[in-house]
């Protein structure tokens, strides 16, 4: 086995099995602390909930508690592994909420036969927690469970891999774009992956100003076109009108591939092909369509992205979930809209051009990091993201009426 390999294995082993623990926040050493935390002083909150369904806020961690919630039937790029191989990521994405939010997260693993049964679970206990993060659910089912979740609950559901990645994927592109010269309207877009997050990237990038009929999107059949009679709705939107059918065909002449499919997908003989000052966002994970070595050692004028933390330009939810999930909690968002979305992509993206402290640099092993094809999207373990992104969020959703309390005093 490699070191790495072992290494990962023992992370998640040692100290204790996995990554997270729960922690106590209140005294309960003595006979009058145990008196107020359980019988009987537990009955007067209950009371007050009873008679105040608001003061569940108040008096218990609702508000600052989202569940990462997963049948594991699209784990990360691996596939379908069902809900207990999934356990680590869910693991890992509470972890990280906590890490760069401050947020307590639980994992919730449901093992179901159909939609309707997830469906059903989920919003059985919603009411427990402040958000829901919805995560690695296949398409199409991801898109009918999240909606029926949305009209059913009166918290925010964000399905991460959808909204998260597409967030994350806009903020870095209008960058790269603007890095590389090439103007949205006019630029050619290769999509690798027709799944929830492939579908979600091209809806915010066309908001954001792409042009539809530029967007090529490919699934495990070749290009998705106007002739093809096995497409579902979702697909349907971006069948486009046109002579591609390959990879090859769509690759050649592109200024921008967006890979949200497999490992080692996207060839150099591809790459090649692309038009001058190409962008490559190879964000499968664990492994991208295209190692970035062998992308670079082709091209020297690309701009290269993939999902992992482990080379320049991370183009993943992990700079998004966090922080639009904190915004939401602070003002006790109904929902996550639009609105709310477009912020977060602006305010990462802005990010990007500021100065880096020299904690994020540490972190990082970098001596340096600034604005440019490297550097096209904040480091996850930059302290201002949590700030920044929050706020933004906060006031679109105080702006656009889905706000239940006013700003809080931390961002006033
Ligand atoms: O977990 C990650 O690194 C990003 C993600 O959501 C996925 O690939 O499904
Ligand atoms: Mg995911």
């Amino acid at each position: 086995m490699s070191d790495f390999k072992q290494r990962a294995l023992d992370y998640h082993a040692k100290p204790t099995p996995g990554k997270i623990a729960v922690q106590i926040t209140t005294a309960a050493e003595t006979s009058e602390d145990l008196s107020l935390a359980y019988s009987p002083g537990v009955a007067e909150p209950c009371r007050a909930i009873a008679e105040n369904p608001d003061d569940v806020y108040k008096y218990t961690g609702k508000g600052n508690t989202v569940a990462v919630i997963s049948n594991g039937s699209a784990v990360l790029g691996l596939g379908n592994l069902g809900p207990m191989a999934s356990k680590p990521v869910m693991e890992g994405k509470a972890l990280l909420f906590k890490r760069f939010a401050n947020i307590d997260s639980f994992d919730i693993e449901v093992n179901h036969k159909t939609p309707e049964e997830f469906i059903n679970t989920v919003a059985s206990i919603a009411d427990t927690f402040g958000g829901i993060n919805l995560e690695d659910i296949k398409a199409p089912d991801c898109f009918i469970i999240e909606k029926a979740l949305q009209e059913r609950c009166k918290i925010p559901i964000f399905h991460d891999d959808q909204h998260g990645t597409a967030i994350v994927t806009c903020a870095a592109m209008i960058n790269a774009l603007e890095i590389q010269g090439k103007d949205i309207e006019h630029a050619v877009i290769v999509c690798l992956g027709a799944g929830a997050a492939a579908i979600a990237c091209m809806e915010l990038l066309i908001q954001c100003g792409a042009k539809r009929e530029k967007i090529y999107m490919l699934d495990t059949k070749g290009v998705v076109h106007t002739r093809r009679s096995d497409l579902n709705e979702y697909k349907m939107l971006f069948a486009n009108n046109t002579d591609k059918r390959t990879l090859d065909d769509a690759i050649a002449e592109a200024d921008v591939f967006v890979g949200v499919s497999g490992p080692n997908l996207l060839s150099k003989e591809q790459l090649l092909t692309m038009a001058p000052n190409p962008i490559v966002f190879a964000c499968s994970n664990p492994d991208p369509e295209i190692k970035p070595e062998l992308a670079h050692s082709v091209r020297d004028d690309l701009i290269m992205a993939t999902g992992r933390s482990d080379y320049p330009n991370q183009v993943n939810n992990v700079l998004c979930f966090p922080f639009i999930f904190r915004g939401a909690l602070d003002v006790r968002a109904r929902k996550i809209n639009n609105e709310m979305k477009i912020a977060a992509v602006h305010a990462i993206r802005t990010l990007a051009k500021a100065e880096v402290p020299e904690s994020v640099l540490k972190a990082s092993g970098e001596k340096s990091l600034s604005f440019g094809k490297n550097y096209i999207i904040p480091r996850p373990m930059d302290p201002r993201l949590c700030h920044n992104v929050a706020k933004a969020v906060a006031v679109a959703a105080v702006e656009s009426g889905v706000a239940q309390i006013p700003m809080p005093e931390c961002y006033l």
